[in-house]
């Protein structure tokens, strides 16, 4: 079965990615996801410019039905991933940046639009704005200014990484925003912000920072990602692709978030819980799903969700 799928000028040979933060810290993660028949590139955990611990254990915990976590950005340091994406990769290398501020996050462009680096960076829209303000993706005027300044000088191939929403004025909002960008993908969505998990044995959260609220990961998600998949497709330019993440644990996952559109698709929870080897099983069941149905290739199907 066909899989693959071009985002500005980086061809993906095949349909799979990790979601950003999962087995992407350090060069042995990405050099395994790499080495991965079933991978067909690799998005480094968002970089701020120095290096970060991150939150106090525990800050990650599967859950029944997905994952709870407030990880804090822990990562190497920008250059880190720089350098990983100058030297070593094999597939595409997606370079993602969330700094603690609009100044940071330009800083770090800066640097890519001024290195040799040809592949897709990823702007991590959830990461924090002013105190006070809500992450930048849900200040619509922060998102519209910060992506005005971007494209005054950053002229290399860039996307968003956009956290759900809820809203049906919501996505149309933010769609208008994003449609006056040369943005090369929008890649939806990131955790669900801010959920909580109770432990109803010991009475208490399950993670340490934040007082237990974290991101929601795995098949909690995926009506969510489903959704936001498909209002931004129905809304974006066709121009601008589409990452689907969010709540892929089966093949027939990958076939939803396939009909609502997606071009690529990452998987992140279920990438943590069962490893690399996710991305074979994903594979064959999609393969299988398609053969039963007759297609040839993912382009026959890709966007063609029907209503009733
Ligand atoms: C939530 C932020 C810490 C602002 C950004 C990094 C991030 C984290 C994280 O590092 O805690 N976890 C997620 O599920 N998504 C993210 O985008």
């Amino acid at each position: 079965v066909k899989m693959d799928a071009q985002i500005a000028n980086v061809k993906f040979d095949g349909l799979f990615i990790n979601a950003s933060g999962v087995h992407c810290q350090l060069n042995n993660d990405l050099d395994e996801l790499q080495a991965n028949t079933f991978v067909a590139g690799t998005v480094t955990k968002s970089a701020t410019l120095a290096s970060r611990p991150g939150n106090p254990r525990p800050r990650y915990v599967d859950l029944a039905h997905g994952s709870i976590n407030s990880m804090g950005l822990p990562n190497q340091g920008f250059d880190y991933y720089l350098n990983y994406a100058l030297t070593r990769p094999s597939k595409p290398v997606i370079l993602s940046v969330a700094g603690l501020s609009v100044a940071e996050n330009l800083k770090m462009l800066t640097q890519i639009q001024e290195s040799s680096f040809d592949g897709l960076t990823e702007l991590n829209l959830s990461c924090p704005n002013v105190i006070g303000k809500p992450q930048l993706a849900y200040d619509f005027q922060a998102t519209e200014e910060i992506l005005t300044a971007v494209f005054s000088f950053f002229k290399k191939p860039l996307g968003v990484k956009l956290p759900p929403y809820f809203d049906l004025v919501h996505f149309d909002q933010m769609a208008a925003i994003l449609n006056k960008f040369p943005l090369s993908h929008v890649n939806s969505i990131n955790s669900i912000g801010n959920g909580l998990w109770v432990d109803p044995v010991t009475e208490s959260v399950v993670i340490k920072p934040k007082n237990g609220f974290g991101g929601v990961g795995g098949a909690y998600i995926l009506p969510t990602a489903l959704a936001n998949v498909r209002a931004f497709r129905m809304r974006l330019n066709p121009a601008i692709k589409l990452i689907g993440t969010g709540g892929v644990t089966t093949g027939a996952d990958v076939f939803a978030h396939l009909l609502c559109g997606a071009d690529i698709i990452a998987v992140g929870t279920q990438l943590q819980v069962e490893g690399p080897l996710v991305f074979e099983r994903l594979t064959n069941e999609l393969a299988a799903i398609m053969d039963e149905k007759n297609y040839q290739d993912i382009a026959e199907l890709r966007g063609k969700l029907k209503t009733l």
